[in-house]
């Protein structure tokens, strides 16, 4: 008996489906599917792939095979940039994956530690609110984009490592810090030749692999350093708030963790926090902001919610958050039309039937949410921007509605979900709480661009420019 292959175009020797993609891969993939179908097979090179876009094919892979489903690729972005694998995000599914997921669960993403850096965020806020009144004094325009990333990667330094960094602090040849970061982010996100035909991986044709070599060596240093200052600090006096280094380091002194738990481990977890915890939560922000602009009608009706419950004299506090129906809803809505993380890349990791399709142990398998969002069949209106949709449903975001997956849903779901949405509603609220936002030069509303960047995070491709006028009593 032949085993059935899931439809899907006709590719090309050698390269198979790689000539479809272009620059927005979850883009080209969903015009596909709706070509091909909801479970649809694609080769990229030697790398069998099959594409779930829908909440009944999501359901499949995160829920009914979720066990099979929870393998990630080994690629040359895992090996170089992440400790051979030894983080989170890139881990194979297995014991291994699973203790460094618990222990970085209990210990820096729990509840309490959430909470124990909320003065970190409130503090971190008011510098941007501060400094956004004075450019309201000055009729200044602002690059909103780059301020909000700016402030969530202050908030994540300052919980991860305890400290801030300047733009070109440390960091090895030129950029410093920042520059570091970014470069990692986008030469992990680019398709690296290696990672579809093996024999190019030696020769690395396009140079990534020797720019990932070097950019985590510098990164590494710039780890090691951090660790070495804290382990001298410690050793002069034990602080009583403790960040993530301190943390870590506290359990790999200790030997609590249970398995092999060494330095390369503590930068590994801190390397996942940084990758997961900034442009994720930044880009969303920067999504809800812009289409807010966009709906004048649906800013004043948060405005007005933010003026009931936190009142004119007053800066939105973390405490306000579960009283604001409507932030949330505007919160969902935004997560639905954009998906910040579109495209799931999971692996399989044996022989499966779904469906009556055979899925081959070694497939990639992509859930792209995306799609989800813009299917008529899904939602009504579904490229609406409209909030109101949530009123009275009980979807939630927590991966039990496949038709809303912002943090997935599963053994590989977004362990970082209650920090990401705190920081995302609190910094959301604030800025349209303190400010209303003009456009410069007499642009209107419609031609703010929406286009998307694809990377490993999804954010808008330009940056909102925006003028701030202050909205508070004081
Ligand atoms: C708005 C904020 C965020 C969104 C939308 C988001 C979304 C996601 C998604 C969709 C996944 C992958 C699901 C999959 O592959 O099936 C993921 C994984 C992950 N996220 Fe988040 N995330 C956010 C914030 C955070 C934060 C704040 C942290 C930590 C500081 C974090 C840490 C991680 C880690 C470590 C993984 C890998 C989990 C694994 O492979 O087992 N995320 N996130």
């Amino acid at each position: 008996l032949k085993k059935k292959q899931p439809p899907g175009p006709i590719g090309l020797p050698i390269i198979g489906h790689f000539h479809l993609l272009g620059k927005n891969p979850h883009q080209d993939l969903h015009r596909l599917a709706q070509k091909h179908g909801p479970i649809m097979y694609l080769r990229f090179g030697f790398v069998p792939t099959v594409v779930f876009s829908s909440p009944a094919g999501a359901e499949l892979v995160l829920k009914t095979h979720d066990l099979v489903f929870a393998g990630r690729a080994s690629n040359q972005a895992a090996k170089h940039i992440s400790y051979d694998g030894r983080n989170i995000v890139f881990a194979q599914y297995g014991s291994y994956w699973r203790d460094m997921r618990k222990l970085a669960t209990l210990n820096l993403l729990s509840t309490s530690k959430v909470s124990q850096f909320q003065p970190v965020r409130k503090a971190e806020l008011r510098l941007a609110v501060d400094s956004l009144r004075r450019a309201a004094a000055g009729r200044e325009t602002v690059d909103v984009s780059e301020m909000i990333m700016g402030t969530i990667g202050d908030m994540v330094c300052l919980m991860v490592f305890g400290r801030k960094f300047a733009g070109g602090e440390l960091g090895g040849s030129g950029g410093g810090f920042k520059y570091v970061i970014d470069e990692t982010f986008q030469v992990a996100a680019k398709p690296n030749l290696g990672d579809f035909f093996p024999y190019m991986g030696t020769i690395d044709l396009q140079g990534l692999t020797r720019r990932m070599k070097e950019l985590s060596t510098t990164f590494d240093g710039f780890l090691e350093k951090i660790i070495d200052d804290h382990v001298l600090q410690n050793k002069q006096q034990k602080k009583e708030n403790q960040d993530f280094v301190d943390t870590m380091m506290a359990i790999m002194d200790s030997g609590e963790a249970g398995f092999e738990f060494d330095r390369r481990h503590v930068k590994a977890v801190l390397l996942d926090m940084l990758l997961g915890g900034t442009d994720t939560s930044s880009a969303t922000i920067d999504w809800a902001l812009a289409e807010l602009i966009r709906h004048p009608q649906i800013m004043k009706k948060l405005q007005q919610e933010l003026e009931q419950v936190v009142g004119l004299d007053q800066y939105v506090e973390e405490s306000h958050l579960e009283k604001l129906d409507y932030l949330n809803f505007v919160v969902k809505e935004t997560f639905r039309l954009h998906p910040v993380v579109p495209l799931f890349i999971h692996e399989a990791l044996e022989d499966c039937t779904v469906e009556e399709f055979h899925i081959a142990k070694g497939t990639r398998i992509m859930v792209n949410v995306w799609s989800m969002s813009k299917d008529p069949n899904v939602w009504q209106d579904p490229e609406k921007f409209f909030p109101e949709r949530f009123i009275g449903s009980n979807l939630d975001l927590h991966g039990h509605d496949f038709e809303l997956l912002p943090f997935g849903s599963g053994r590989r779901s977004c362990p970082g979900l209650q920090l990401g949405l705190t920081t995302v509603r609190l910094v959301l609220a604030q800025l349209v709480h303190c400010f209303d936002w003009e456009l410069p030069n007499g642009m209107s509303p419609s031609e703010l661009d929406m286009s998307e960047h694809f990377g490993l995070v999804t954010g808008k491709d330009k940056h909102i420019m925006a003028i701030p006028v202050c909205r508070l009593h004081k």
